[in-house]
């Protein structure tokens, strides 16, 4: 029996991801909580012949105490989203209240689950849920994962059509490492599953890393005001929760992109310290699951001179993300659980 809840399952991203949930037949349970339109979106889902039984919750009556309990995973996409002009850091006046008080929502009533944030910037709100949960002795960096799959996933779009066979884009990974914002997104095209054309050019190259770093513009920049990606991020989000699923029902070797606490595997994170040479505590990178959570921090391995560069410029903005966050909830009087 395994319990998904996705918190903000009303809104773009939540409904598509809740309905890829309920198609995993490995979600027994599937609890969808937001602030409106919850009770209608699961009975719509309800209707789909898959093992999950759905409910919706709202706010009154304890709705986020009901959903989280029994809680294996849990998903937030809650929170909003960004308008073109707008960085990912823009939407933290917003998100980061949201995200504090879902989280102590969390450590309060489900304080075992897997949680996956997606909900923007996630360079912050990672550490936000972490010292919300350290604030309420129930951190376990093992559990807590920033949901970063959908840079990986761009990446793999967007080399398939340099190699000129979308039909390969499925099965080419490129490690994309750092955080889920601008510079932070370090794709490792060197270490691409498929080889780029050795007569790519250099102008080419950067072109396709300011690709993956920015393609979170494009979408929102094509959608004019009307939001960011939600599609390809259910399926991304999807993906990763997918992942999560097989690696709790004891599938061993399970490997996945994630923006994790480096407290999760302190023997891995010493390598990747090294290589990074600079202490943080937060990276993306691609992480070993188990049933208990972050099995391995992999480290950065080989990796090219532009690349480092690359890393270097990515480590100062991380390093202001991480302690935006962990500012906010220090310099926060101590919050009672919003149940
Ligand atoms: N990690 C990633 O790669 C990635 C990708 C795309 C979008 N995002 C982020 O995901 C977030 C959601 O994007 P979206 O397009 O789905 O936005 P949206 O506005 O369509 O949906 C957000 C939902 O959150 C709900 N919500 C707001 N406050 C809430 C609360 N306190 N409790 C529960 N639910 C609440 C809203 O009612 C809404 O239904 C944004 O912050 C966006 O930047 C992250
Ligand atoms: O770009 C955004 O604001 C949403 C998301 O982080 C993305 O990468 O598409």
């Amino acid at each position: 029996m395994v319990k998904a809840v996705v918190l903000g399952a009303a809104g773009g991203i939540g409904q598509p991801l809740a309905l890829l949930l309920k198609a995993n037949p490995l979600v027994t349970e599937l609890g969808l909580y937001d602030i409106v339109n919850t009770p209608g979106v699961a009975a719509d889902l309800s209707h789909i012949a898959t093992p999950a039984k759905v409910e919706g919750y709202l706010p009154p009556d304890d709705g986020l105490k009901k959903v989280l309990t029994g809680a294996d995973v849990v998903v937030i996409p809650a929170g909003v989203p960004r308008k073109p002009g707008m960085t990912r850091d823009d939407l933290f006046k917003i998100n980061a209240g949201i995200v504090r008080d879902l989280a102590t929502g969390i450590a309060t009533a489900a304080p075992k689950a897997f949680v996956l944030v997606i909900s923007n910037p996630v360079n912050s709100t990672v550490p936000i849920v972490a010292e919300v949960f350290k604030k309420h002795n129930v951190f376990d960096p093992k559990r807590l994962f920033g949901v970063t799959t959908l840079d990986v996933v761009r990446a793999s779009t967007f080399v398939s059509e340099i190699l000129n066979d979308l039909g390969l884009s499925k099965d080419i990974v490129v490690p994309v490492v750092g955080g889920h914002s601008g510079v932070t997104i370090v794709p490792l095209l060197s270490q691409s599953s498929h080889t780029l054309p050795s007569s790519l050019s250099t102008a080419q190259y950067d072109t396709l890393v300011n690709r993956i770093q920015f393609g979170g513009d494009e979408v929102v920049k094509a959608k004019d005001g009307a939001g960011s990606a939600t599609l390809s991020m259910a399926y991304a989000g999807a993906e990763f929760a997918g992942k999560i699923l097989r690696a709790l029902k004891g599938e061993k070797g399970i490997i996945a992109p994630s923006y994790v606490s480096l407290l999760a595997d302190t023997e891995g994170a010493a390598v990747l310290t090294k290589e990074l040479g600079e202490t943080v505590q937060f990276f993306s990178t691609p992480i070993e699951l188990g049933t208990e959570g972050v099995v391995k921090i992999n480290p950065l391995g080989k990796i090219t001179e532009a690349e480092q560069t690359l890393i270097k410029a990515a480590i100062p903005e991380l390093l202001k993300n991480i302690q935006t966050g962990v500012e906010f909830i220090a310099g926060a009087k101590t919050e009672e659980p919003r149940l």
